[in-house]
């Protein structure tokens, strides 16, 4: 029997049926007879049905495994066809949501399709490999270099500093003996200080004293704006002994017309990102370049990562034409590459590499190697002593509830006050989690409970396309917050020093292994301890056979203990609620209700749903964009797009987007990203994946062709009326 007769049996069970019930007439004719005897078969059929099921009930039912196939209890009780298990959700519960009572309706109207048809879990080994460690202190002090006492007496007492890093201890009399520097040392080591203290020194041993309006003479490349703040901060500790040193800031997303009015007025440090250098260079007289003594490369790979290569070497070059005197260049990275190796062979000149690449003996260091460059290339990379580091598989429909419970687990339920960062793919995504999350777990109370602006978890996002003042605000706000979660793409990926991060998330695959060590490497600074996880889809899992070949080597959490957070969740909402529905009994009700709730929320409004599918979208774009080394495990034909699209919330596999039908698009997208990869290696340029995915929504391309097509199109318009 199909479905449709199942639904027009517990129809005729609901209301009794054609002539049911003790209304039977006494005389019946021929015809009547016979519809009672059919419509008393059917009922019986029911009957035995109900009990058969009865039997199969909790009880007798095997519980399946998370993530795999077979179908959960919720399934057995209902068994709605297939379309509907793909997309219902039960009515019930979706009003509660509505009406901002969520979470306590019962689960047994919920179609758990969250749980079936998802891949195998696959057991990974992941190799115990032995981690190259470097030594993150050394035992030499501040005191026992040659700096101004000052500045020694500001290190020690305002910034509570007394012993150098091994980086600082090797570089910074490297530096002050004025060669030209390439420094290479891991993530949180210590290297904004290893050169800003020989500028400082410098900059305050001038006789007679420079003078605010002598224009730069250190100017410092930094890739993103957060890091030009950050930079800027450290300087103008650095120089509050000397007040007659200041120290500037230019970055793009400030009024150009306020930063000229700085410039006129002086800055020595100038610290910028480079487009906005390259601006005012060209275009403010009053920035002046002939004093420059000190170029400073900051997060060199990621300059390169985010195309800036050209700025830079621009920049180099007006230097070298305009400034007046000899010019120390220092360039900085926590990794190498043949790019960061181009751009040293670029800026410096006879340079010295610096790193501490072995364990660092007690012993005072000798004086560092000279280096031909092009030895420098990074396989292997150097990680913090105490970062833990994890990962789960999630299959792609469970991904959206997995994240949730692990923020739940570790900002709500810790015993800790905890800061996460969670690196999404897309800008797109950033914001489509950020406004989904805080509009649903950021929070559990019920409206009339509901306390101001207060809420369990803090979430905060972070992205390129946010307007600068929010930026700022959001980097300032979150390195102040005691627990928290910043959802961001990369742009906080290099260089950003937000304190006390206790979780690295890394809710997409990054690209390249450096990639990895970077996002890794906002927590475990300076010594500290910090943990990272590492989210991989089934058919994702040989990545971590490629770090494992980088040193690089993980545990796994199990997706399943992750789950079982919101069991916890379930537990409490049910103690501390007068509402009489049936709350959740396992790990498996209680991720449906989650996801429902989710989904509720997005389909409220359609603006919400226009954001899922332009996060799904973009998500998709960025996928398509992995390096061709990865392509074999990060390939278009191994996602289930409408898995992929549960994972945004999305209830039905987007047959809007139907360019993505089939995965046609998909691959050919996937085409066009391989054939441009093989044009910038032959142009050898570096590969734009990060810069596309970090600071792009993913649509940028079409956006670009569209903005160049109605250029040409207006061109033509132009010749034509010409
Ligand atoms: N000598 C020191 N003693 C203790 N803490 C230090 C010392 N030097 C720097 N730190 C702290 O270490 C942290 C990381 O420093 P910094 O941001 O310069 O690292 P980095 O090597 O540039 O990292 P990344 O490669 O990620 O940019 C900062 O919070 C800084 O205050």
């Amino acid at each position: 029997m199909d479905q449709a007769d199942d639904g027009l049996l517990l129809n005729l069970v609901s209301f009794g049926g054609e002539g049911g019930g003790n209304k039977r007439p006494k005389k019946e004719d021929k015809l009547t007879r016979l519809k009672r005897q059919r419509a008393e078969k059917r009922r019986a059929l029911i009957s035995s049905k109900i009990a058969a099921s009865k039997q199969e009930t909790p009880t007798g039912a095997k519980k399946p495994k998370l993530g795999t196939n077979g179908p959960t209890i919720e399934e057995d009780k209902h068994s709605p066809s297939p379309a509907e298990k793909e997309r219902k959700i039960p009515s019930e519960t979706e009003s509660a949501h509505e009406k901002g009572k969520n979470f306590r309706s019962g689960p047994q109207q919920i179609v758990a399709s969250l749980f079936r048809n998802n891949p195998e879990i696959p057991k990974v080994s992941s190799h115990a490999v032995e981690q190259l460690k470097e030594k993150i202190f050394s035992s030499d002090k501040f005191s026992e270099l040659q700096l101004h006492p000052f500045l020694v007496k500001y290190l020690e007492e305002k910034m509570g500093l007394s012993h150098m890093t091994s980086i600082q201890q090797k570089s910074i009399p490297q530096i002050i003996s004025g060669h030209d520097t390439l420094v290479k040392s891991q993530t949180g080591s210590g290297k904004t200080l290893a050169f800003a203290i020989p500028v400082v020194q410098h900059l305050q041993s001038i006789v007679p004293k420079i003078q605010r309006q002598d224009g730069p003479y250190a100017i410092v490349i930094v890739p993103t704006r957060e890091l030009a703040l950050q930079s800027l901060a450290i300087f103008q500790k650095l120089v509050q002994p000397f007040h007659w040193i200041v120290p500037g800031c230019l970055m793009g997303g400030e009024r150009k017309k306020s930063e000229k009015a700085r410039l006129r007025k002086g800055i020595n440090i100038l610290v910028s990102t480079p487009g906005r250098l390259i601006d005012h260079v060209q275009n403010t007289e009053a920035l002046g370049l002939t004093k420059v003594k000190w170029l400073i490369i900051d997060e060199a790979d990621r300059l390169l990562d985010m195309g800036f290569e050209r700025d830079v070497a621009q920049i180099v070059n007006s230097l070298n034409e305009k400034q007046e005197g000899h010019r120390q260049t220092v360039l900085l990275s926590a990794t190498l590459s043949q790019g960061v190796e181009r751009l040293a062979g670029m800026s410096l000149v006879n340079p010295q590499l610096v790193e501490v690449s072995k364990p660092v003996t007690d012993t005072k260091v000798s004086k560092p190697d000279s280096v031909t460059v092009t030895q420098t290339t990074d396989d292997k990379f150097v990680i913090p002593e105490h970062l833990q580091q994890h990962f789960i598989v999630v299959p792609s429909k469970l991904r959206l509830v997995t994240l949730a419970a692990f923020i739940l687990q570790k900002c709500k339920y810790a015993a800790e006050n905890n800061k996460m960062v969670v690196f999404m793919a897309t800008q797109d995504s950033t914001e489509f989690h950020h406004s989904l999350l805080v509009n649903t777990i950021a929070s559990f109370k019920e409206e009339e409970e509901e306390e101001g602006d207060e809420r369990d978890i803090e979430i905060f996002k972070l992205h390129g396309d946010m307007v600068q003042k929010e930026r700022t605000q959001v980097f300032q706000d979150f390195s102040s917050t005691r627990s928290g979660v910043l959802l961001c793409t990369d742009v906080a990926a290099r260089g950003l020093d937000l304190p006390k991060v206790k979780w690295i998330v890394q809710y997409n695959t990054p690209g390249t292994p450096t990639e990895y060590i970077h996002r890794v490497g906002r927590t475990a600074r300076a010594g500290t301890r910090g943990s990272s996880l590492l989210f991989l889809s089934p058919s994702e899992v040989d990545y971590v056979q490629v770090l494992n070949d980088h040193k690089i080597s993980m545990e796994e959490v199990s997706m399943k203990e992750v789950l079982q957070t919101l069991m916890v969740l379930s537990q409490e909402l049910a103690e501390g609620r007068k509402s009489k529905g049936r709350h959740p009994h396992s790990v498996e009700e209680s991720a449906t209700v989650l996801q429902n709730r989710f989904e509720t929320y997005l389909y409220q409004n359609k603006e919400r749903i226009q954001l899922a599918k332009k996060a799904y979208q973009s998500f998709l774009r960025s996928y398509a964009t992995y390096p061709s080394n990865l392509k074999h495990i990060f390939h278009m034909k191994n996602l289930h797009l409408g898995h992929v699209a549960k994972s945004f919330g999305l209830r039905e596999a987007p047959k809007q987007i139907s360019q993505f039908k089939d995965n046609k698009y998909a691959v050919k997208l996937q085409r066009k990203t391989e054939r441009r990869e093989q044009l910038h290696k032959e142009a050898s340029l570096p590969h734009k994946r990060v810069n596309m995915s970090e600071y792009a929504s993913g649509l940028d391309v079409v956006k670009t062709v569209k903005k160049r097509k109605a250029r040409n199109k207006k061109a033509g318009k132009t010749k034509k009326r010409k």
